[in-house]
């Protein structure tokens, strides 16, 4: 298959850019406990209460330990490694060999399986071994006569000093940062591998030398993340010939993730602990920015995650294997990993953000080098003219001509890469404040509710790292708007020159051109930077509104009373969900605040199963289906966006999104695409998969339900006129579509969205808090001219 045609596929595949498998593994021959672990339909985990003594009495209350999560893929302990590696990571390994970049890690306790899953043994063999066996079977396979080489590498973090495992006795090895390749180990052995068969031999010797320890719950604990980096470079002969192109693999052993408390360890063991969950945290976080370029100025970036970087980001696959023991003495361990698994299931909608935004700057960057490169050979042309004709232009014009050019080039550049890093560090601003509002949440809820300590000190301690982030970007800011001033003034200067020479020179073509060129530059630049800066105005001033609500609501103030407060002073008060669809109607749309469902806590939000709020839904009422629809017609339909994002949800009950027409079956039918205002059309818009007739539809009405596993796992979007899917009944909304996105609970059998979370029974402690502020090194012309 092509690069291309491969790439085309792969976007469409985007949403499985991070997948997460559980694997509980049999218990061992030495555990005595009880197999508290049950997988179902290859995707549930089920953890029972290791306290055998609980009665029926306690499980209807719901006051057993008996946890269950849903996951992408779910393991029992009689599936081999061969199991997991067909259903979960196979299909990402043609990635790797078209030039893709994927990362597998497994995460776990220790003793859990993390080693016997990525290394195995003869018998079973682990995902580094199957994933070479794949690797040489597609290149043996690929008939497209391009040349390839297969390499390995493999290296341990321990307590933040690289060591490779390769070598006999390896010394301290140190990271750089290679402008071509990004972040090398310098020193690193890369070994040719021409086939799979010695891979195993070289992992045991390398697993032979790394550190382990003896800890109470595991005899041989790897104390260190090891990481085998699997680098196919394809070299075309055909499409691009010689262009070489470059997939790497990453299978990642980490350490136990267990806390250092809880392997009774000490002195040096402790500091171990720390040093892996240090890592740990740290590649959680770098997970959490998957999408987004590096981040500048980040206080400190553990190695592990600086080595993985290209793994984690961009349009990389990653798949994360939690393992687990299925021991009733490792309950915790378990519960911990499974919940930690869990809220790595909420990076697929960070992919979503930053696809949409890597998309458009994706646009921008190609115009903006379609440009360069145009101008660039017109340059090239006209000094190739000046060079044959040297009697019109003396040398040392030329050379100064070039010097002119050049440094009107590096100028553009210089300002264009300020800007991208300004931009960057204001992203990472941004979200590092989200993140201190969640964890100012957190903390608060903990504090009020649940009131563990330890967890309290975790967030804290996470609060301050954020912190620290925070105020190093800040200064990283100014140092960029100073660097900024300065490429300003150059850029003044050079322009000068170049008015100068027209005024006394003959030559005014090329420097006609030259000054057409450094314009275009930085116009494209500035319009950049400037679509950046209002998407992040637009996007702080609705988290000032939230914010507004939220303090004006610990006030104790409800909705309706904001609402006819404001309208005493004439000050119209939109409501919290409001958001004004960009461009597509000016009508405001208002839900209806009388609702005795929406008093003062009762946010028409959903929460996930963690008690976080899930991502917002955007209702559109029957009108503005009308608007785009105008056919009469009975069968309820929707639109729907989330906040942030551009493309619409239809939900329909038998109406196809393109036609207006009667689709070939009377099931809901859900589409996901772009409204467009001029054509009043839905494009590019593709079916959602699976969507189906859930028990929702009870109603009889066209509650339809679209699983949205594409877009964001778990969540489901759907439209009703006459049914409450939180409170799972009948309602009366006077006709109006009412769009809904929230989670499935665990149980699909219930007819609730959510019912265990919803708005109604787990309110979000209210929370004073201040309105977000633009970070003040943002650049003021902006600020001040456009806004
Ligand atoms: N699927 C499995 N089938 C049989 N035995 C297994 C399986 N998974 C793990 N084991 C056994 O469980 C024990 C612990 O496994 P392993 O060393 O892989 O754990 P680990 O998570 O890597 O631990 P640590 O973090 O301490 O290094 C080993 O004896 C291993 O052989």
């Amino acid at each position: 298959m092509l690069v291309r045609e491969y790439w085309k596929k792969s976007f469409s595949q985007l949403m499985k850019l991070f997948e997460v498998a559980v694997k509980c593994r049999p218990l061992t021959a030495r555990e005595r406990g009880r197999d508290i672990v049950r997988v179902h339909n290859d995707k549930e985990v089920l953890v029972l209460d290791p306290d055998l003594s609980k009665d029926y009495l306690d499980r209807i209350q719901n006051r057993t330990k008996e946890r269950k999560y849903t996951f992408d893929y779910a393991f029992g302990p009689n599936s081999s490694n061969l199991d997991v590696y067909k259903r979960s990571v196979r299909s990402t390994i043609a990635g790797v060999v078209q030039g893709l970049n994927a990362t597998i890690f497994a995460y776990g306790s220790t003793g859990s399986g993390k080693t016997y899953t990525m290394v195995g043994t003869r018998d079973d063999p682990g995902l580094m071994v199957l994933s070479l066996n794949t690797i040489f079977d597609l290149i043996e396979k690929d008939n497209s006569s391009d040349n390839f080489q297969v390499t390995c590498s493999y290296l341990e973090v321990y307590n933040e000093v690289i060591y490779d495992l390769l070598e006999k006795s390896s010394g301290h090895l140190e990271l750089r940062e290679d402008p071509e390749q990004g972040i090398t180990v310098a020193g690193l052995r890369s070994i040719k591998v021409n086939s799979a068969d010695r891979i195993l031999e070289l992992l045991n010797l390398g697993n032979s030398r790394r550190k382990t320890e003896s800890t109470e719950v595991n005899e041989t604990s790897s104390r260190s993340h090891a990481v085998l980096e699997i680098s196919v470079t394809r070299k075309q002969q055909k499409e691009y010939p010689n262009q070489v192109i470059r997939g790497k693999l990453a299978l990642v052993d980490l350490a136990g993730s267990e806390r250092a408390s809880e392997t009774n360890s000490g002195g040096q063991k402790l500091r171990d602990g720390a040093n892996i969950n240090r890592s740990l945290l740290a590649l959680a976080n770098c997970i959490n920015a998957l999408g987004k370029q590096q981040k500048k100025g980040l206080a400190y970036v553990p190695k592990l995650t600086r080595i993985l970087k290209d793994g984690l980001s961009g349009n990389s696959q990653t798949i994360m294997i939690a393992t687990i023991s299925p021991a009733d003495n490792q309950y915790h361990h378990t519960v911990n990993t499974l919940k930690y698994a869990d809220r790595a299931k909420e990076i697929k909608t960070h992919i979503q953000e930053s696809y949409d935004s890597y998309c458009n700057y994706m646009r921008n960057q190609f115009a903006l080098q379609t440009e360069v490169s145009r101008l660039r050979k017109e340059l090239a042309e006209k000094e190739s003219q000046l060079n044959a004709k040297p009697e019109k232009a003396p040398d040392d014009e030329i050379s100064w001509l070039n010097t002119l050019s050049q440094e009107t080039s590096e100028n553009v550049q210089e300002r264009i890469n300020l800007q991208k890093a300004l931009i960057e560090l204001e992203e990472t601003n941004l979200r590092n404040r989200k993140e201190l509002q969640h964890l100012d949440d957190a903390i608060a809820k903990q504090q009020v509710i649940e009131n563990d300590g330890a967890v309290v000190q975790a967030l804290q301690a996470r609060r301050q790292v954020i912190l620290d982030n925070i105020r190093d970007n800040d200064e990283l800011g100014v140092g960029y708007q100073k660097e900024i001033e300065a490429n300003e003034q150059r850029r003044c200067q050079l322009q000068d020159m170049i008015d100068e020479a027209i005024r006394n020179n003959g030559n005014k073509t090329y420097l006609g051109i030259l000054s057409q060129y450094r314009l275009l530059g930085i116009t494209n630049t500035e319009l950049q930077f400037e679509m950046a800066i209002r998407d992040q105005i637009i996007y702080s001033q609705r988290e000032a509104q939230r914010n507004l609500w939220n303090l004006l609501m610990s006030l104790g103030l409800n909705e309706k009373q904001i609402v006819e407060l404001g309208a005493k002073q004439g000050v119209t008060v939109e409501d919290i969900q409001m958001t004004t669809p960009l461009g597509l109607s000016n009508t405001t749309h208002t839900p209806n605040m009388t609702d005795e469902r929406y008093t003062s806590l009762t946010r028409p939000t959903f929460y996930d199963q963690s008690g976080a709020i899930s991502p917002c839904f955007f209702p559109q009422d029957g009108e503005f289906s009308t608007r785009y629809f105008p056919v009469e017609t009975r069968k309820p339909r929707a639109f729907f966006r989330e906040e942030h994002h551009t493309s619409y949800y239809y939900v329909s009950h038998g109406l196809s999104p393109s036609a207006n027409q009667q689709c070939c079956s009377n099931q809901p039918s859900s589409y996901y695409g772009a409204l467009d205002q001029q054509t009043r059309g839905f494009h590019n818009s593709f079916p959602l998969k699976s969507h189906h007739i859930s028990p929702y539809d009870e109603s009889g009405d066209a509650w339809a339900v679209a699983n949205r596993k594409e877009v964001n796992m778990n969540s489901y979007v759907g439209m009703s006129s006459t049914w409450d899917p939180c409170k799972g009944m009948a309602t009366n909304h006077g006709g109006i579509n009412q769009g809904i996105f929230g989670r499935l609970p665990v149980e699909e059998s219930s007819n609730k969205v959510n019912s265990q979370h919803s708005y109604t029974k787990s309110p979000i402690p209210a929370r004073p808090s201040v309105p977000h502020m633009l970070p003040s090194h943002v650049n003021s012309k902006f600020k001040r001219e456009k806004f």
